[in-house]
Formats: C-alpha cells, structure tokens, sequence
C-alpha cells in the first residue's frame, strides 16, 4: 500500500517545515511534494507571466490539474508522499479523493492563529500580502481531517504526532474510503 500524508493549512501555517520534520523522521521513504518545489525549481515561466507575457489566470487550471495527475502517477508507482497543498478551489477536494481513492491517505489540518500567520508571511517578504489571511478565512471550512494540529505546538511535537496518529492505522477523513 502507498501512503500519503497530505498537509492542509494556510500559507505560512507552517507545512513545509513540518514536512521537512516529518520526512527526517519517518520509518519509510516519503517524497516532499509541494507546488512551492515546482516554483523554486524554475519549472514555471514565473517571470513572463509577472511581465504580463502570459496569462496565470488561464494557464492555472491546467497546471493544477496537472500537478493533481502528478501525485496519483507518483503513488502508482509506488512513491510514499508528503504531499503539502492549499485546496483554494471547491473542485480540488473531489478531484483529489478520486484520484487519490487507491492508496492510503491521512489528511491533517494544521491550524495557525491569524496574528501569527500575519507576522510569519511579513517577516519572510516571499509571499503576496494578504495570502495568509484569504487563507486563513476558507482554508479549513467543511473538511474532515484525520489528524488537527496547532502550529504553536511545533513541527518536532506535530510530527510525533502526526507519527502516532498515522502508524495507528485509523482514516476517518474525507479520504476515508
Ligand atoms: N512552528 C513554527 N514556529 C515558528 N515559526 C514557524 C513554525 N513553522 C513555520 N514557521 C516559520 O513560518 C514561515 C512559514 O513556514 P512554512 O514555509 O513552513 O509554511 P507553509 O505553510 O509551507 O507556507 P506556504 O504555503 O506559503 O509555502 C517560515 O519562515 C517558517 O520558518
């Protein structure tokens, strides 16, 4: 069986720092995946698209679809995922539970105060002003995690248990089968 372990939070709620705990201490090789790799790794003509060379707007349906496909290929094939991401649109939960439906899932909620979130998002300088909080307002409305988690708590404490929670076995989420 391929697990994922999928972190759902707002920008700067602190996933790929918990991810990177995670991964450091997990028994089984996992992948970190996240859009934010695809972004740093130059995958993107992000510039061209900043200049107004191109269209973000009508290309990013394509590229999310894309990079959804993406995990599902990955864990056919065998490669456990940490796999970081933002459901900013009503149509990716449903796409994701289909496509996602062969392989063991435990999703997990990471909540972060909006104060800090505001603070964490001006003191990196990386991230639109104002993501935190449009995120912060949706991101975790009607979902149904298997695991919640606080920020504050810290990425060693989360991992331990994120670790406890998924070695347990039980899926409740909205992965579930
Ligand atoms: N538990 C924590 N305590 C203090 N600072 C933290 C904690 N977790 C993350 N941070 C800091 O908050 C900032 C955002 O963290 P991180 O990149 O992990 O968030 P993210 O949810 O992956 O963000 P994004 O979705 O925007 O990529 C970083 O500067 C990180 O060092």
């Amino acid at each position: 069986m391929t697990h994922i372990i999928f972190l759902h939070g707002a920008s700067s709620s602190g996933k790929s720092t918990l991810a990177r705990a995670l991964q450091a201490r997990i028994e089984l090789p996992f992948w970190h995946v996240s859009i934010d790799h695809l972004r740093d790794a130059g995958v993107l003509p992000l510039q061209r698209y900043r200049r107004g060379d191109f269209d973000w707007q009508a290309a990013r349906p394509a590229f999310f679809k894309g990079f959804h496909a993406s995990l599902a290929a990955y864990a056919s094939a065998g490669n456990n995922l940490i796999l970081e991401h933002i459901l900013d649109d009503d149509a990716w939960l449903p796409e994701l539970q289909a496509l996602l439906a062969p392989f063991d899932v435990y999703f997990v909620g990471l909540h972060c105060p909006l104060t800090v979130l505001n603070e964490r998002e001006a003191a990196r300088g990386d991230r639109p002003v104002g993501s935190a909080q449009r995120d912060f307002e949706t991101v975790h409305l009607g979902k149904n995690y298997d695991l919640e988690l606080q920020s504050l708590d810290g990425a060693e404490r989360n991992s331990d248990l994120i670790l406890r929670g998924w070695r347990g076995g039980a899926r409740n989420s909205d992965f579930a089968q």
